[in-house]
C-alpha cells in the first residue's frame, strides 16, 4: 500500500535528512504513514501520482539545489508535468550569510506551483540555526495535513 505522505529530502552534510527524519516520526506519531525519499533518487514525473509531500532541502553553490539533486532539479525545470494532485509544503535550509538565501527552497516552491501544485502552507526558510524554525513549522504543517487527510479518508 502507497503511503499518505511522502518526505523528499535534498541534502549534502545531512540536515534537510535529519528534519525529514524528524517529520516522518511526527507524522507517525499522528497515524500518518510517510515514506521518506531522496530527492537524488527519483525523477520528476514520480511526483504526477503524489498527494500529499513534504519537500526539506538546502541549498548550495550559489543559490543551486545540493549537488546530486541538479538532475532531478533540471529535468524538472525542463519538464512540463501536471502536478495538479500534489499538495505540498517546503522547509527550506540555508545561511544568510550567501547571497541568495535559500535559493534552492524558493526555486522548487516557485515550479512545483507553476505546474498545478498547491502550496498547503507557506515556505520556512531556516538559517543556521534551524531547530526552532523547524519546530514552528512542523507545529503548523501538521494540523492541517492531520486535517487534510483525515478528511480524505472519510470522503
Ligand atoms: C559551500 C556551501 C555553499 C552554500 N550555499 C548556500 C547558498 O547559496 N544559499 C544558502 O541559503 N545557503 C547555502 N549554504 C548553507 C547550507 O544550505 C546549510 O549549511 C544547510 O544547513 C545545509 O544542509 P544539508 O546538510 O541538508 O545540506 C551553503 C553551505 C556551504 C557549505
Amino acid at each position: 500500500m502507497s503511503s499518505d505522505l511522502t518526505i523528499y529530502f535534498g541534502t549534502v552534510t545531512g540536515n534537510a535528512e535529519s528534519l525529514a527524519f524528524r517529520a516522518q516520526e511526527r507524522a507517525q506519531a499522528a497515524g500518518i504513514s510517510a515514506t521518506l525519499v531522496n530527492l537524488a533518487e527519483i525523477s520528476p514525473d514520480q511526483l504526477i501520482t503524489e498527494g500529499h509531500a513534504l519537500f526539506v532541502v538546502s541549498t548550495w553553490g550559489d543559490g543551486e539545489p545540493p549537488m546530486d539533486v541538479e538532475t532531478f532539479y533540471y529535468d524538472l525545470e525542463a519538464s512540463d508535468l501536471d502536478l495538479s494532485n500534489l499538495s505540498y509544503a517546503i522547509f527550506g535550509l540555508g545561511d544568510r550569510d550567501y547571497p541568495i538565501f535559500n535559493g534552492f527552497a524558493r526555486n522548487l516552491d516557485e515550479r512545483l506551483a507553476s505546474f498545478g501544485a498547491q502550496a498547503l502552507y507557506e515556505r520556512a526558510e531556516a538559517d543556521v540555526f534551524f531547530d526552532d524554525t523547524y519546530a514552528e513549522w512542523e507545529a503548523g504543517i501538521f494540523p492541517l495535513l492531520e486535517e487534510r487527510l483525515a478528511l480524505l479518508a472519510t470522503a
